[in-house]
This record gives C-alpha cells, structure tokens and sequence, in this order.
C-alpha cells in the first residue's frame, strides 16, 4: 500500500485512481467538548477540577479509560459496515505538550492515537489528523481550549513556534504511516488579519515536509474554514495540498431562519454558501475536502413532541447537501461520530451511569444555554437582551462589527462571552463534584458508558450514509 496523495482536484491512490473519502470526525475523543462530552466550558478546566476533586491519580484514570472506550474496534467495525472509508481525528496539543514543559514531547500522546488509527487501518479505514487545539488558541470558540474568545495564537509568535515544532515530531512520527491520509495541521483559523495563518502555513508545510515529504496536507480556511479569499497565490508554494470547508448550513441548526422545506430557493441558497466557500479553489482548480458539517438534531427530553418532525427537516438538509457534494465527486468528513445525543452518529445511552449521574446537571446546562454549539437560549434570552440592548444604543454600528463578524453577530459574540465562558467557568467545579468519593471501580463504569455497546445508534442519520455509500459505490 502507498500513499494517497493530491492530484489536481482529486485525492488519488498509488495508481492514479480517485479515492473519495466519505466518514466522520472523531471529536470529543482527544479533543473534548462540552457539548459531545457532557461537561461546561473547555476541556482544560474540566480537567482541572477533576483533579481538585478526586486527586491526580483517580483523574487520570478516568480519563484515560474514557480515551479506551470511547473508541474500539466495534467502532471501527461498525462504522466501516456503513460503507465509510475515512475517520477524520481531532486532538488536543495537550495530549503531547505541557505547558509548563514546552517542547517536551509527551510519549504517552501516542498511546491512544495510534492505537485508533491502527483499528482503523485494521479495517480499511484512512484517518486524518487534525490537530483541534493549538497553544493560546487558533480560534475564538471553546473547541479551541483556550477558555477565552481572543485567538492568542496569533499574537504570540512563540505560539506559532510551538505548534510548527509538535507538527514536526508528530510527522517524524507518522511518516512511514499510509493509512494516514494525511495532516490537518490547523481546525478552523480565524486570524483577524489573515496574513498571520498564510505565513503559519509556509512554516508547518515546511516543518512536515522536512520529516515527511509523502503525506497530503489538508489546510483549513480562515474564519473556521470558510474563507480563502486572502491566500492569492500560497498555493503555488505548496504541493500535495488540499484546501478544506467547513459547510454548515443555518438550516441544520436551531437558529434557521425558516423550517426547511428544501424548495428549490431553499437547495439553491445551500449550494450558494457551498460554492461561495470553495471559490477561491475552483478559480484555480484545487482539490476542495470539506472536513466538517452536518445537522444537529432535536432531543425528545428538550424538544419535546416536535422532536420527529424536527429530526425529518434536519435529515433532508442532510440529504440534499450529500445530493450536492456527490455531483461534485467531494471528499467529506461529517460532524460527529459519537456524542452524548445532540450530533452524534451513536449516543451514549441515557440509561448508563455517566448519563444517569449528569441527568439534573445536563438539564440545567441546557436551560442556561452554556454549551453555544445550536444552543436554544429561549429560557434565558430576557437576562441577556439588555447588553445586547446597551451595546447597539452606545456603540456605533461600524464599531460594533469586531471580527469575526460578520460570521458573528453581536448575539453569538454576547453569547460566546456571557453563557459560553463567563457562566459555564461557574459550573465546572459542579460538575466536578459529581466525581467526588467515587472508587476506580465506579469511575470505569462511567468511563465505559461511551463504549459502543452502550450508545444508541441515530438510525436516521446512519441509514442516510449507508445508503449514499451505496449509491455512489453503484455510480462508480
Ligand atoms: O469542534 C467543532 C468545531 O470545529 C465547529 O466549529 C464551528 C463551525 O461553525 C462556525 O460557525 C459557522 C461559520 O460559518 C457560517 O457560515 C455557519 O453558518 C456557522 O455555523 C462556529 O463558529 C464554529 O465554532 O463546531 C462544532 C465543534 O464541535
């Protein structure tokens, strides 16, 4: 076997044949998030009061259980019968850099990265690596595991360094590795100035190529993957690059402006905000991956009687993003394999002791909308209007677009700030709490409940993917 690699428009195999990767990302696994996970706030405060509360040793064995069961080789199995070919994977530097130990390389990173994407190999399954989280911040969300909205990775040249220099061990590290289809060296950029993630690039392409001349590179756009239109002519510098979108339709999120009907109005404007993204590679004939997207679904607990009716909108979205990417033969990778319900390929099962032991506390996180990925602030909204309020009567339109604006209006960014890091830092020593007293025993059953055998499976969302796999496993 040998490596896939860019040509053209196209990811190809040893023998110029098109490989399309179709799968999913792996996050919440060595990268976790408040809303896949369970927990408020950002993985790195979590992780911390975990350790006030239960002790370093207790901690640590959680979750490093979590990181065993959260995917094995049933996940593996499963999700190659569904017809998928690619796992896209999302890690934490953290995993292989402390930082009060910078430039130190963490053996103990690796353990679980390559155990994963040997299954994978196992089962014919390519993964990507992404690296989620970089030193200070990439970007201004909680993915990101800063614990602020301010990007500082792009303020700080060290920074930068450190994440040039973790990509040039992991690629020493994975060089020989042709089940990697490649690296994503950076989830989601927003640099306010745009010059600073062109200048980050020339070097991490370089760090990489200096200890891996084979693997293909997946560069993310500016502003969460979905802008290019400040990188002229870099790709002339790089080869074996593909440039990747993040295509999230407003119609797969609560915040849709109208229910989808997928009128012909309706698939024009999916496709609009599709093209728009990969513009800037379509002008100069560049292979586009699209390396997150996809719905987020309704939860009876929450929504209620609606949930069905909400879930068969949210699938036809689905349905009619795959019917676009399939006219142009594009290789994706949709947001989420595994969460605790709101996204997720399989859920962990609400029966199960982790999900049991966080019912009242989850209820709560909902209500206060901490987490912001398609939060439903409905409950909240009159405590927070009055800033919104105050900053549009104070402050002048042409002042109040901070970026990443327009991506985000003044609500997502009052939002991110007040429910998303201000109120969520306030609940994570409760959540933390839960964990207090409890035995090795106790704390492996609850890191067990994110095994396969203890999730449900979206069947809506999986019968979808299996059948597109089908269909295009026919056309070929
Ligand atoms: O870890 C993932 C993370 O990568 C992902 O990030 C979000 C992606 O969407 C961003 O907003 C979109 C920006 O483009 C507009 O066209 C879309 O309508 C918006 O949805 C958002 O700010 C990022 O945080 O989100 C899920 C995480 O789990």
């Amino acid at each position: 076997m040998a490596y896939l690699r860019v040509s053209g428009t196209k990811i190809v195999d040893q023998n110029g044949k098109e490989i399309i990767l179709r799968g999913a990302g792996l996050g919440g696994w060595m990268n976790m998030e408040n809303f896949i996970s369970g927990y408020p706030g950002c993985e790195f405060q979590i992780r911390e009061a975990l350790t006030d509360v239960v002790g370093k040793e207790k901690s640590e064995f959680f979750f490093d259980k979590f990181l065993e069961y959260f995917f094995t080789d049933t996940d593996a199995k499963f999700f190659k019968s569904l017809g998928l070919n690619c796992i896209r994977i999302p890690f934490n530097y953290r995993h292989f850099e402390d930082d009060m130990n910078p430039r130190v390389l963490k053996p103990e990173g690796f353990k679980h990265l390559d155990r994963v994407i040997d299954l994978c190999a196992a089962h014919g399954i390519y993964t990507i690596l992404d690296l989620h989280t970089a030193p200070g911040g990439q970007n201004t969300d909680w993915h990101s595991d800063a614990g602020t909205h301010l990007a500082n990775f792009w303020a700080h040249k060290d920074f930068q360094d450190r994440a040039v220099w973790l990509w040039g061990a992991l690629a020493e590290h994975y060089a020989g590795n042709t089940w990697i289809a490649g690296y994503n060296p950076l989830n989601e950029p927003t640099d306010a100035r745009h010059t600073r993630l062109i200048a980050f690039y020339d070097r991490v392409y370089a760090a990489i190529r200096a200890a891996d001349p084979h693997h293909a590179l997946f560069l993310d756009g500016n502003t969460f993957a979905s802008d290019f239109s400040h990188f002229g002519d870099a790709h002339k510098k790089w080869e074996n690059v593909a440039y990747s979108i993040h295509d999230y339709s407003i119609f797969g999120f609560p915040s849709s402006p109208e229910a989808y009907v997928s009128s012909d109005v309706q698939r024009r404007r999916l496709r609009r905000s599709y093209e728009k993204k990969r513009a800037w590679m379509d002008e100069r004939g560049l292979c586009v991956w699209n390396g997150e997207w996809g719905p987020v679904y309704a939860r009876t607990e929450y929504d209620g009687e609606k949930t069905a009716a909400v879930n068969t909108e949210r699938y036809q979205v689905l349905k009619d993003q795959l019917d676009i990417y399939n006219k142009d033969r594009l290789s994706w990778s949709i947001w989420l394999y595994k969460d605790i319900g709101f996204q997720g390929m399989v859920h962990v099962a609400r029966s199960t002791p982790y999900m049991t032991l966080f019912s009242a506390f989850l209820a709560k996180k909902q209500r206060l909308a901490v987490d912001a990925w398609g939060a439903d602030d409905s409950h909240v909204r009159s405590i927070y209007q009055p800033l919104i309020d105050l900053i549009e009567r104070e402050v002048a339109p042409e002042n109040r677009q901070l970026y990443p604006a327009p991506v985000w209006k003044l609500s997502d960014r009052v939002g991110r700030l007040a429910r998303n890091i201000l109120v969520s830092e306030f609940l994570v020593k409760e959540w933390a709490e839960h964990f207090r007293g409890k035995e090795d025993a106790e704390l492996d059953e609850l890191a067990k409940s994110f095994t396969f055998e203890n999730c449900v499976h979206r069947e809506g969302l999986n019968k979808i993917l299996m059948d597109n796999a089908t269909l295009v496993a026919e056309a070929q």
